[in-house]
């Protein structure tokens, strides 16, 4: 059979208080069957008004049997019907009901009319036993229904009759545990018993009531339940009679049962309360059973209503968790173990919380506008995000609430706390991706306005606390605007990271500007100190380093000043301040300390200028001619003094004007070396460090002076003995006249020729010729050069050029004649360009051009000799040229 049994089309109509007679035949299915007129007539409007509506006062409202979707929750063999009831739950909607409905469950003999007496009572359709089969098992296992049209929802049990001949008399097995389910699930216990079997020592009732009432010991603060005992086929007894009996016998019975001894004294109302009903025999006065039964539904309206007929409802569970917890209370007597009803509350609740939360984070996962936020923010910065996923969020809890809120209060509350953290863990990643957003943005418009900001003239140190504040409020109301109101999320984190961002930033700004500046004044600072700290190190003058350290400390305080006023703005503290400017101090000597090394390398050069220069240059700075007058040691000594002081001024770098010894140490050792020598054993330069010098401040050393004069001596000795053989070289040319005794042994014996001479002036004539061509001759062989080499290499010279030399000369005069016979009206330029040549040919060898050669060049001129063209100027001008004069 299958678990859920199907009713025909055939509904029923209910009214409020009672039955029309009519419809109250129509209960059964045996009965519908013969009333067919009832599913063409009467239920064409079924399911149309809501079952909820119906109960004392209400309207009548068209049912159909069909609305109680009877399943059979456990089988005979015991095997729970986890799905059917699942299903059942499903289609009676009883998870919405929360705590209203109430389980009503029918124990009792077998074929005692239960399923006659729950079908008649509630309009259900459980199966009734044929009577024409006789008196067998109908119902087995057990089954469920809802009851139609009661208010609240109310689940209906049928359970397999006791002491059934099916299962043998000592099988009472499944008859304790449905006893035990029906007693731990349901808020009412109808006990169906016979009236005859009321007062009989032997009645059938007996061992059920015993059952129950042992079950019952098996509950841990068991809920009370009303035992709603139905006493059938009623007699002419009168009902109070009937009544008395029976408490008495159930009084009896729950004396007899075997208690524990917490229990031993314990009342049977701690545990139940009891009510009687009497009802006719169904078959022989149905009419009079009807009415009675339409009287007995209306205890099952509002059931659960204080003064109901529910009991106190203590351990109910609510309707979403019903299905896990009937499962659960089944498995529990199955296992044959106690059934703590608190204990099993809580696992219920605990359970059923649990789902609810799971079905609820799962519901979120996939909801379209949380997915559509995630995407966003996974994007970018979303306004109103916090407002957004707040609204997300509160949905889904308010559900949970809703839905768990009949269950144990402490475990929804730990499950909800639950649900949230789930939750919240879920959803922070985006929160994080948003405040991620939120930072990034901030910290790039704080760039931004940092750097429109710094070109405003403010103070960078006002402007960075300007655009820090403006951004820090930007981010507090964005990082508000993403606050969820379900977390208490602190943006604490980012706010912290955006400021150390933001500081970071300002300080690697504040770097690039303040290396900038210092970079500048530093340029500054070496560009006003080289060239002048060079040229007075060059020129080693008397009171160089006083200078030095004048221009030094000059620009230095200059520059410091400038470079104070301009980092004012940054607000830096005094000690970096302090420290900067300290630096720039340093910068300053470093400039001239290095400036003092590079001239210090090249003192030996600067000494041979020296040298040079005043050896080669009179007081008046004018170049000397070594005529044989010159005092040539002195001068080499006043040459050397001066190179000397060149050296003792780059001996050492002398910033801080400490007195020092250096030059008269050089003086005496250097300057009077042969005295020194012969003198005194002792060599002051012989060390490698200055008396009062570092050797920081050391250009030079000692030994070092003492070995650059030698070499200085040794590269300068050549001048002097050019010098000198100049002057000697001077002196023979100006001395060709004989001596005055000759001359005057000349005049006397050459008496004759002389008057001779004056008597006859033509021969002056030949003379002054014959001296002209000599003359000639003389410059262009340049003979005097030529006997400087020896007279042999003299005569040889002048005997292979004398020809060609006289032929030139004639070629020459023979030109001049002609250029005399045919004058020309204008001097070219080129004359000028032949003149300018030979005169400016040897400017910078220190050569005086021989007067002569000018003299020719002069008379070329006068002469109009260069009528000539520019070829023959350039042939006739290296003969000139190459008349190179003596250098001194
Ligand atoms: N005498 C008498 N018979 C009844 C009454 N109500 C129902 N019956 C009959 O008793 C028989 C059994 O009825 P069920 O309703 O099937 O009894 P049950 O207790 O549900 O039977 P199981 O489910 O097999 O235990 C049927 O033939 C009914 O007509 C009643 O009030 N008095």
């Amino acid at each position: 059979m299958s678990p859920h049994r199907r009713c025909s089309d055939r509904h029923v109509y209910i009214p409020n208080s009672q039955f029309p007679p009519l419809l109250q035949v129509c209960n059964t299915q045996q009965s519908l069957s013969s009333s067919p007129s009832f599913s063409t007539s009467l239920y064409t409007q079924r399911n149309k008004p809501s079952a909820s509506t119906l109960g004392k006062g209400s309207k009548p409202s068209f049912l159909s049997k069909d609305d109680c979707f009877t399943t059979q929750l456990i089988d005979a063999n015991g095997k729970f019907n986890a799905a059917g009831l699942e299903s059942f739950v499903r289609k009676i909607k009883l998870a919405e009901c929360g705590l209203s409905y109430a389980v009503v469950s029918i124990m009792g003999p077998q074929s005692s009319g239960k399923s006659t007496l729950l079908n008649h009572l509630f309009h259900t359709n459980f199966r009734e036993m044929d009577a024409y089969k006789g008196r067998v098992q109908t119902t087995k296992g057990i089954w469920v229904a809802k009851c139609v049209g009661i208010e609240p929802c109310t689940i209906a049990m049928d359970l397999e009759g006791t002491d059934g001949r099916e299962r043998g008399e000592d099988d009472t097995t499944f008859e304790k545990q449905s006893a035990l389910f029906a007693l731990a699930v349901s808020d009412i216990v109808l006990i169906n018993i016979w009236c005859h079997d009321i007062g009989r020592e032997h009645a059938a009732n007996r061992p059920l009531l015993k059952t129950v009432f042992e079950v019952m010991m098996r509950l841990f603060s068991p809920r009370k339940t009303t035992l709603l005992f139905v006493i059938r086929d009623k007699t002419k007894t009168p009902f109070q009679h009937l009544e008395s009996i029976l408490r008495e016998d159930i009084q009896k019975i729950w004396k007899a049962v075997h208690k524990p001894d917490s229990l031993k004294d314990t009342p049977l109302s701690e545990f139940f309360n009891v009510e009687i009903f009497a009802l006719s025999s169904y078959e022989e006065k149905e009419r009079k059973f009807k009415e009675e039964v339409a009287q007995l539904r209306q205890r099952f309206f509002r059931s659960i209503s204080p003064g109901g007929i529910a009991g106190d409802r203590r351990g109910v569970i609510p309707a979403s968790g019903f299905s896990f917890s009937a499962q659960q209370i089944w498995k529990v007597i199955k296992e044959n173990k106690d059934l703590n009803l608190p204990a099993h509350k809580v696992m219920v609740a605990s359970v059923r919380c649990e789902e609810i939360a799971n079905e609820k984070f799962s519901h979120l996962t996939t909801d379209e506008r949380w997915l559509t936020l995630e995407a966003a923010v996974k994007k970018g910065p979303v306004w109103g995000f916090g407002k957004k996923l707040s609204s997300i969020l509160e949905f889904y809890f308010n559900e949970y609430d809703t839905e768990a809120a009949f269950f144990d209060e402490e475990v929804t509350k730990a499950k909800r706390n639950q649900l949230v953290s789930r939750v919240l863990e879920f959803v922070y990643p985006s929160y994080v991706a948003m405040l991620g957003h939120l930072r990034f943005k901030t910290f790039e418009d704080f760039k931004k306005r940092l750097e429109q900001s710094m070109n405003d003239g403010e103070g960078f140190a006002s402007t960075v606390r300007k655009c820090t504040k403006i951004c820090m409020l930007e981010f507090d109301q964005g990082s508000a605007d993403a606050a969820v109101q379900q977390a208490d999320w602190n943006p604490s984190k980012f706010r912290e990271k955006l400021c150390q961002d933001i500081d970071r930033h300002a300080l690697s700004i504040q770097n690039e500007k303040l290396s900038g500046m210092i970079a500048s004044y530093e340029k500054r600072l070496t560009e006003a100190l080289s060239q002048p700290v060079r040229s007075l190190l060059e020129a080693s003058g008397k009171d160089a380093w006083a200078s030095i350290r004048k221009i030094l400390q000059q620009e230095t305080e200059i520059t410091i000043s400038k470079f104070s006023a301009d980092i004012a703005g940054f607000e830096l503290d005094k000690e970096k301040v302090d420290n900067m400017v300290q630096n720039l101090r340093n910068h300053g000597r470093n400039v001239v300390e290095n400036r003092a090394r590079e001239e210090a390398n090249k003192v030996l050069m600067h000494m041979k200028d020296r040298f040079s220069t005043v050896f080669n240059h009179d007081n008046n700075s004018l170049p000397r001619t070594w005529t044989g007058e010159e005092d040539i040691k002195t001068i080499t000594k006043d040459a050397r003094a001066a190179s000397l002081k060149i050296l003792s001024v780059l001996v050492a770098i002398r910033l801080d004007e400490k007195p020092d010894t250096i030059e008269n140490i050089l003086t005496s050792s250097l300057m009077n070396e042969g005295v020194a020598s012969s003198g005194s054993s002792f060599d002051l330069l012989a060390s490698s460090t200055w008396e009062k010098v570092s050797e920081n401040d050391t250009l030079i050393t000692p030994v070092q002076c003492k070995s650059l004069w030698r070499q200085f001596k040794a590269e300068t000795e050549y001048m002097v003995t050019q010098a000198i053989t100049a002057q000697e070289a001077y002196k023979r040319r100006n001395n060709w006249l004989p001596p005055p005794w000759a001359i005057l042994a000349m005049f006397i014996l050459g008496f004759n020729e002389i008057m001779l001479l004056l008597r006859n002036p033509l021969y002056f004539v030949i003379i002054f010729v014959v001296y002209l061509l000599s003359k000639a001759l003389w410059i262009q062989m340049d003979i005097g050069r030529a006997f400087q080499s020896g007279p042999f290499v003299g005569l040889l010279s002048i005997s292979s050029q004398l020809l060609p030399s006289i032929m030139n000369l004639l070629k020459r005069l023979t030109e001049e004649a002609h250029v005399y016979t045919n004058p020309q009206p204008t001097i070219p330029a080129s004359s000028h360009s032949f003149r300018s040549q030979t005169l400016q040919s040897n400017p910078d060898t220190n050569t005086i051009l021989d007067p002569s050669a000018a003299t020719i060049v002069e008379s070329a001129e006068s002469s109009n000799v260069h009528s000539c063209s520019d070829d023959e100027i350039e042939y006739s001008s290296p003969n000139v040229a190459h008349q190179k004069p003596p250098k001194i």
